[in-house]
């Protein structure tokens, strides 16, 4: 089966939902950005108050491309889909699932966060204004799961639920 990859803003619930899913499909989980803090030894906070985003983004670009395109699922950071040579991988070798989680949730989550560099120390309107950038970068995946008022444990299961009846389609 072709990896899945999880995409979608920071707080949507990513890696949370990456690592249940998982358990639930007992398929090997990868998270971009813990690959890379362990490839660097440093953090990701680290990494771009040192080497800067740009530096970060080819990191990532070189990530996704290492991992696994076949029975893995892949976490991503919120960022991977400002490269479209990202969405492109994504899309042709596995599945790009979009978790939307609405801007009220994603704040309420992430307001005091101090481990991501896009978000600490800016206000919601300024977090705002790139979520509803990102947005039409995102409504680039072939599934899209709304998990705004779900549970993890509902969230896993949408998610299983819409990859198993895209995986039909595709035979
Ligand atoms: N469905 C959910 N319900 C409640 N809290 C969640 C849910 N999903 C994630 N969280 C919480 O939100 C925060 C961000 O989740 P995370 O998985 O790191 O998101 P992402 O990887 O998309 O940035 C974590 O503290 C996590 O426990
Ligand atoms: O949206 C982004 O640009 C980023 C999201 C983060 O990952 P999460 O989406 O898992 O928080 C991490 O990659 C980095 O801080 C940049
Ligand atoms: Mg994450």
């Amino acid at each position: 089966m072709k990896s899945i990859y999880l995409t979608g803003f920071m707080g949507a619930g990513k890696t949370t939902i990456g690592e249940e899913l998982g358990k639930a499909l007992q398929l090997p989980v990868y998270d971009t950005d813990q690959l890379i803090e362990s490839n660097e030894k440093m953090t990701i906070k680290e990494i771009f108050a040192q080497q800067g985003e740009e530096y970060f983004r080819k990191l990532e670009r070189k990530a996704l491309k290492e991992l696994p395109v076949q029975d893995a699922i892949i976490t991503t950071g919120g960022g991977v889909v400002l490269s479209g040579e990202n969405v492109d991988w994504m899309k042709q070798n596995g599945c790009m699932v979009f978790l939307y989680a609405e801007m009220d949730k994603v704040w309420e989550r992430l307001e005091k966060d101090q481990t991501r560099p896009l978000i600490m120390q800016k206000s919601r309107d300024e977090v705002a204004a790139i979520f509803e950038m990102r947005l039409p970068l995102y409504r680039e995946a072939q599934l899209i799961v709304d998990t705004t008022n779900l549970s993890v444990v509902e969230s896993v299961k949408s998610v299983v639920d819409v990859v198993k009846s895209w995986e039909k389609g595709q035979h």
